[in-house]
């Protein structure tokens, strides 16, 4: 595409919490770069739309140069007409007490809908991030119901638990979370989740040092560490009374903008990606993995050291997903 040239997001639950930071990010050119104009696709419910009228204004009134227009709609098949980048973020949220699976049979047809909306009218080479819970799963069935348009292109958001576990190791070192790399979330985004530091390194102007000598308190990084990253979003649901958003509608950005522009040399992201069989992980189901990204493909980091330890949670978030997997199949066929 010709610099200069709008690209077409869409946005789902456009009138939500999540979209209300996430816009105006987007429209900022904090996820294609300052350079590049776009045209905003915005979807939701009928009974959002008022308020979906008062995010159009205050899209105007940001007064930013990169907004080429917007479509305010209800429809799927206007939303997803020609994109280039999709974020689904519209589902129903949990609340408190609820585990993310339980949104499965409320929010699975959904993705079931614009799995076919995207098959139909998005551009095949559309980039889609899957945000709204099960995030895994739903991804999972988006593509299922979009063929014409490969399974690489479909992704699930694990990046709030990266940002999170880096903001824990950073804040336990009173280092700045730019020194953390490349921690893996591993799995499902849900209480399952891996959240490994084992190949994740801290660094300085001069040095690099292994996470686990720098903590030098394996009990805390395989205990306290991993338990606090697993439940983080039931943390907030229970301070906030909503689930995260600000750090969501921020992880969405980072995940799309390294999508879009590429990771650094040496470094890697997790992403909900399909499983082609790499660290013994069950094919087909969208797992979060290490991945470096080129030219707009990630590529599955192979090689990492798996412990015993990491073997066993990397089981148990597979055997949660193929169950998830199999549950939304069922939902959608009947
Ligand atoms: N993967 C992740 O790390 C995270 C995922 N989430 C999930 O993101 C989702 C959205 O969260 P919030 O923005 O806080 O919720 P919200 O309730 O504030 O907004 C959701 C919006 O989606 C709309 N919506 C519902 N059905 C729709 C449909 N069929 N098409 C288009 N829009 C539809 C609603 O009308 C509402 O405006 C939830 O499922 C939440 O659990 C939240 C935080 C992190
Ligand atoms: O916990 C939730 O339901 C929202 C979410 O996915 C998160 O904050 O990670």
């Amino acid at each position: 595409m010709a610099e200069g040239e709008p690209i077409r997001v869409v946005v789902t639950g456009a009138a939500g919490q999540i979209a209300y930071s996430l816009i105006s990010m987007i429209a900022n050119g904090d996820v294609f770069g300052t350079k590049q104009p776009v045209i905003l696709h915005l979807l939701d419910i009928p009974p959002a739309m008022g308020v979906l009228e008062g995010v159009c204004m205050e899209i105007d009134d940001l007064a930013l140069p990169l907004v080429k227009g917007y479509v305010k709609t209800t429809e799927p098949e206007v939303a997803f007409k020609d994109v280039d980048a999709a974020f689904l973020v519209g589902a129903m949220p949990r609340r408190e007490g609820m585990e993310r699976k339980d949104l499965l049979s409320a929010n699975v047809k959904i993705f079931k809908v614009q799995g076919e909306a995207l098959n139909k009218y998005a551009k095949k080479d559309v980039k889609v991030l899957v945000v709204g819970n099960p995030a895994n799963t739903n991804a999972l069935i988006c593509s299922f119901y979009a063929p014409s348009i490969p399974k690489e292109n479909f992704t699930a958001m694990t990046r709030l638990d990266q940002n999170r576990a880096q903001s824990a190791i950073a804040k336990r070192l009173g280092l700045c979370v730019s020194n953390v790399k490349n921690v893996t979330i591993w799995g499902n985004h849900s209480s399952t989740q891996f959240p490994d530091v084992f190949n994740a390194s801290v660094t300085s102007s001069d040095s690099s040092k292994s996470v686990y000598d720098s903590i030098n308190d394996t009990q805390w990084l395989e205990g306290d560490f991993i338990k606090t990253i697993q439940t983080r979003g039931a943390a907030v649901i229970q301070a906030r009374k909503m689930s995260s958003a600000m750090s969501a509608a921020k992880a969405a950005v980072d995940h799309m903008r390294d999508w879009w522009s590429g990771t650094a040399s040496g470094s890697w992201v997790s992403m909900g990606v399909i499983s082609d069989g790499s660290y013994g992980v069950p094919k087909d189901l969208i797992y979060s993995l290490p991945v470096s990204i080129s030219n707009k493909q990630w590529k599955i980091v192979q090689g990492l050291k798996i412990t015993d330890f990491a073997k066993n949670k990397l089981d148990l978030t597979a055997k949660e997903l193929l169950e998830e997997k199999e549950e939304a199949m069922a939902v959608c066929n009947a």
